[in-house]
Formats: C-alpha cells, sequence, structure tokens
C-alpha cells in the first residue's frame, strides 16, 4: 500500500527578528504585542540569555532545563514578580494563581474536589448543553445576518465556555451579565503590554498608561460582581456544594483560619477568568485550523459518527474521541492559550551550563518550545497526528505543555481537555465553519494567546 501525504495547512506565521530588537523598537513592540518581540533564536537555540532594559532574562526552551525549572527545583523558582504585576493586580497576591508556598498550598488543596475525575465526567451534560446553547446561538445569527456574514469565533467560544464554567463551579448562579464580563475582561488584557513595558523599566505602578482608567473600573467591576456572588452564597448555601463552597468552608491547616470574603472573591474571579478564556481560545483556534484542513475535519466527522452515532456525545465517547482530542492537543501546540510561564530564580544557581544569579527573571516560552526546530518536525504545520500514542512515544515532557507543569500545573487540566472535546465535536457536527477569504489571524499575547481584532468565519448548518 502507497501512503499518499496529504498536503498540511500552515498558518501564516509571525516574522520573529533575527536579532533582539533594539530599546525603543523592543519597548514600542511589547505594547503593541509582546510575541513580536521574541527573536528567531527563541525557536532554535536551547536556551537565550537577553537582556530586558539593561537587565538579564533567561529564557529556556530545552525540555530538560524546563523541567528543572518547573518540576524538578519549582521550589527555587517561584512565579515571577511580573505575574503579581499583571495577574495580581487584578486578582491580589495571594490568592490561588498568585500565592506562593504554605499560603498557596491549602488554597489548592481546598479548590482540588471540583476537579476529581468523576467529579469532571459528571460535568459533561453542562458542557453539551452549552455547546448545543451555542449552536442554536449562532443558527440564530446565521438566520438573521444571513449565511456568508463572518461571526467572531472567538467572543462565540467565549461565551460558550463561560456558560459551562459558572454551571459546573457554581451551580448555575451568578446572574452574570456576560457580555459586560466579557469587555471588562478585554479592557483588562488589552492593557498589559503598557504593564510589561513599566515594569521592565522597573517604573512605579502609579504612571498613567492609555486605558489604564478603563481598565481599573473594569476590575472594580468583575470583582464587585464576585463579592455579590460569595455574599449571596453565605445567605444561602447549595444543597450539593460546588466549587465557592469548598473553598468556603476550607480552613488552613497551619493557622486555621478560612478565607476572607475578599480571597473568596479573588479565587473565583481567578477560576471564572481562567477557567473560561484559555479554553475558548483553544477551541477557537482548533475551529479555525480545522476550517482550513478538509482532511482533518473529515476524520474528525467519521470519528464523531463511529463513536457516538447521532447520540449526544456523553463522557464515555468523549473518552473514545481520540482523534478529536489530538486536534484540540495539536491546536494548543501552535497557539498555546498560556504563551509564557514566567519564573524567577531565587537564588544563585546553575541551569544546564548558564549560571543563574538570584532575582533573574527565567521565562519558559511555551509558544516558542511548541514551534522549536529541534522539538518538531514542520513546526508550523498543523498536523493532528503528532498526537498519536506512536508518534508520542518519547516526547519529553518540557517539549509540550499547554498546561505547565510541576506543583502549579493547570488544576484545570484534564476538565478544560474533557470540555474542548466536547463543545468542538458537538458544533462541527452539527455546523460548518469556513475561514473568510483573505483573513490571517494574527496571535496577540494579552497573558492568553488571542487572535488579534477576533476570528471571524462563516457559519453554515451541515
Ligand atoms: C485550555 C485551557 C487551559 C489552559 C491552556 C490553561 C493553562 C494554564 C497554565 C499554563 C497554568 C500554569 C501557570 C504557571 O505555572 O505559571 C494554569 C494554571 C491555572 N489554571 Fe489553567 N488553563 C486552562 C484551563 C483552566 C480551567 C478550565 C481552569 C478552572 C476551571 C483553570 C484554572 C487554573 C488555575 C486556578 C491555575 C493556577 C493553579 C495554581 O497555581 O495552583 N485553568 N493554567
Amino acid at each position: 500500500m502507497t501512503l499518499v501525504e496529504t498536503p498540511r495547512f500552515t498558518p501564516h506565521a509571525i516574522d520573529h527578528p533575527s536579532e533582539p530588537l533594539k530599546a525603543l523598537k523592543f519597548l514600542r513592540t511589547l505594547v503593541r504585542n509582546p510575541l513580536e518581540t521574541w527573536p528567531r533564536a527563541l525557536f532554535e537555540e536551547p536556551v537565550l540569555r537577553l537582556a530586558m532594559a539593561g537587565r538579564p532574562v533567561l529564557f529556556v526552551m530545552d525540555p530538560a532545563l524546563v523541567e528543572d525549572v518547573l518540576v524538578a527545583r519549582a521550589a527555587i523558582f517561584p512565579k515571577a514578580p511580573i505575574i503579581q504585576r499583571t495577574i495580581g493586580a487584578a486578582v491580589g497576591t495571594k490568592s490561588i494563581f498568585t500565592a506562593e508556598g504554605a499560603d498557596w498550598r491549602w488554597q489548592r488543596r481546598a479548590s482540588s474536589p471540583p476537579f476529581r475525575h468523576e467529579k469532571i465526567l459528571g460535568f459533561v451534560p453542562a458542557m453539551t448543553a452549552a455547546a448545543d446553547a451555542a449552536v442554536a446561538r449562532l443558527e440564530g445569527q446565521i438566520a438573521g445576518a444571513g449565511a456568508g456574514t463572518p461571526i467572531d469565533m472567538a467572543e462565540a467560544m467565549m461565551a460558550t465556555t463561560f456558560d459551562v464554567i459558572v454551571e459546573t463551579m457554581l451551580s448555575g448562579k451568578g446572574g452574570f451579565d456576560i457580555e459586560r464580563f466579557g469587555a471588562e475582561i478585554t479592557h483588562y488584557f488589552d492593557t498589559i503590554g503598557w504593564v510589561a513595558a513599566l515594569a521592565v523599566l522597573r517604573l512605579p505602578r502609579w504612571i498613567p498608561y492609555p486605558g489604564k482608567r478603563r481598565a481599573r473600573a473594569g476590575n472594580r467591576f468583575l470583582k464587585a460582581e464576585m463579592a455579590r456572588v460569595v455574599a449571596e452564597r453565605r445567605a444561602h448555601p447549595s444543597v450539593t456544594p460546588d466549587l465557592l463552597d469548598f473553598m468556603i468552608q476550607a480552613s488552613d491547616p497551619e493557622t486555621g483560619r478560612a478565607m476572607t470574603d475578599a480571597e473568596l472573591a479573588d479565587n473565583l474571579l481567578t477560576f471564572v477568568v481562567a477557567g473560561h478564556e484559555t479554553t475558548a481560545l483553544a477551541l477557537t483556534w482548533a475551529l479555525w485550523l480545522t476550517a482550513n484542513s478538509p482532511s482533518v475535519e473529515q476524520r474528525v466527522l467519521d470519528e464523531i459518527s463511529s463513536v457516538a452515532g447521532e447520540a449526544p456525545v456523553d463522557a464515555a465517547a468523549a473518552d473514545r474521541l481520540v482523534y478529536t482530542k489530538q486536534v484540540i492537543q495539536e491546536a494548543m501546540r501552535l497557539y498555546p492559550p498560556a504563551p509564557l510561564i514566567p519564573r524567577v530564580a531565587s537564588e544563585d544557581t546553575v541551569l544546564g551550563t548558564e549560571t543563574v544569579k538570584a532575582r533573574t527573571p527565567v521565562y519558559v516560552p511555551v509558544y516558542a518550545i511548541h514551534r522549536h526546530a529541534a522539538l518538531w518536525t514542520n513546526p508550523d504545520s498543523f498536523d493532528p497526528d503528532r498526537f498519536s500514542a506512536e508518534a508520542s512515544k518519547g516526547r519529553p515532557r518540557g517539549a509540550y505543555l499547554p498546561f505547565g507543569a510541576g506543583p502549579r500545573i493547570c488544576i484545570g487540566a484534564s476538565f478544560a481537555q474533557i470540555e474542548a472535546v466536547v463543545i468542538f465535536a458537538t458544533m462541527l457536527r452539527k455546523l460548518k465553519f469556513a475561514s473568510v477569504p483573505g483573513h490571517r489571524p494574527k496571535p496577540n499575547t494579552r497573558l492568553t494567546l488571542r487572535p488579534e481584532g477576533g476570528l471571524p468565519m462563516t457559519v453554515a448548518r451541515r
């Protein structure tokens, strides 16, 4: 038998600079899109030392060194100060995402029950229902605006995964204004380039920059919404405990103290934002990549029909949609929703052949590792077969890390993967997505990896 190679879809890649950018250009680009400051060497070398505003930053791409930083010696490489400045400013410096040591450990333990495997499987009907609702909304939009009218799939996916997070982690309670919620998150994220630039220049936080007031007001709105949910829950506890109840009931084993209302609100905001934005982006990029790869799309459709027939995609089916999961994995390789994992050396140390002084930022550039010339063949091409059991054999763990690694690995990793497969399969079997001719979505890092200006696609019924 002769194997016929189907041409692989290779999305237009960013033209990364061959040399590190000079000071002014670096800062201008950092504000617009941090990803475009990344020099090509990040995609070719095992490690790279860059100077940012005269200060060294070590980028680590070699999978063995990545494991050393994130897993083996995680204790001496805590989260970098830039996290406190960007995420801490929004959700406090002592919440599950930002805290360190014992402060972090008990919050992680307190939040774990809803993420156990059996519990996640119980959430699958809510995921299917959110996907069905998304299909109905899109059909409504097509009926209203006409089949050829582009629809922003990034926005559609945000609304869908938001439904899932509120339904599964807050028992459907909250009464949020989803559109306002999404808009305020975007306002905040839009200023991240400025926050990063000020941090690089070691300038104080009070310095004004475009969008700062709106971002602050947005953050106050988000926190107030969370505080309202916490107060309502204190007054009316759930019959079946959800994430918020677990966090309310938890106490620190060392001090015996419980979370204050402000801490609960910060953690809730962390979960709602981290728990829907990232998965929505994985789905958005997966839909777009698949729409450009007819053979991949056909294999997914064939798999869904052989695994689920006409029935809804339930927990058992989700488990058997092996190729569909590979498509999601490959989408997250090319477009990792969390493109950078920033750490800092807390003491003088050595990493491979590099001497690292205490307080040196040590960055794990997931986006570059996922497209690294030494780790992947045709790194910029979309090929879900890379994630078959056979092809994955022997791949070092540090070569693929959409969810991070080590003690701070994403608490929602399994949840997100099952959710993405269920929503993707449920939508794809009912709707046909097509990219808008001539439109080249450009990834932009705003903490997460978003398509700049959204991702318009046309949608039609199958
Ligand atoms: C495709 C979807 C997702 C991606 C790509 C993703 C990615 C990540 C990454 C890379 C980290 C580690 C950051 C670091 O080490 O600095 C992380 C942490 C975290 N994620 Fe996710 N995430 C996703 C979905 C979710 C979901 C569904 C939830 C919750 C429902 C969630 C909640 C969190 C939380 C709370 C943390 C902090 C954990 C800790 O520090 O202990 N994420 N995520």
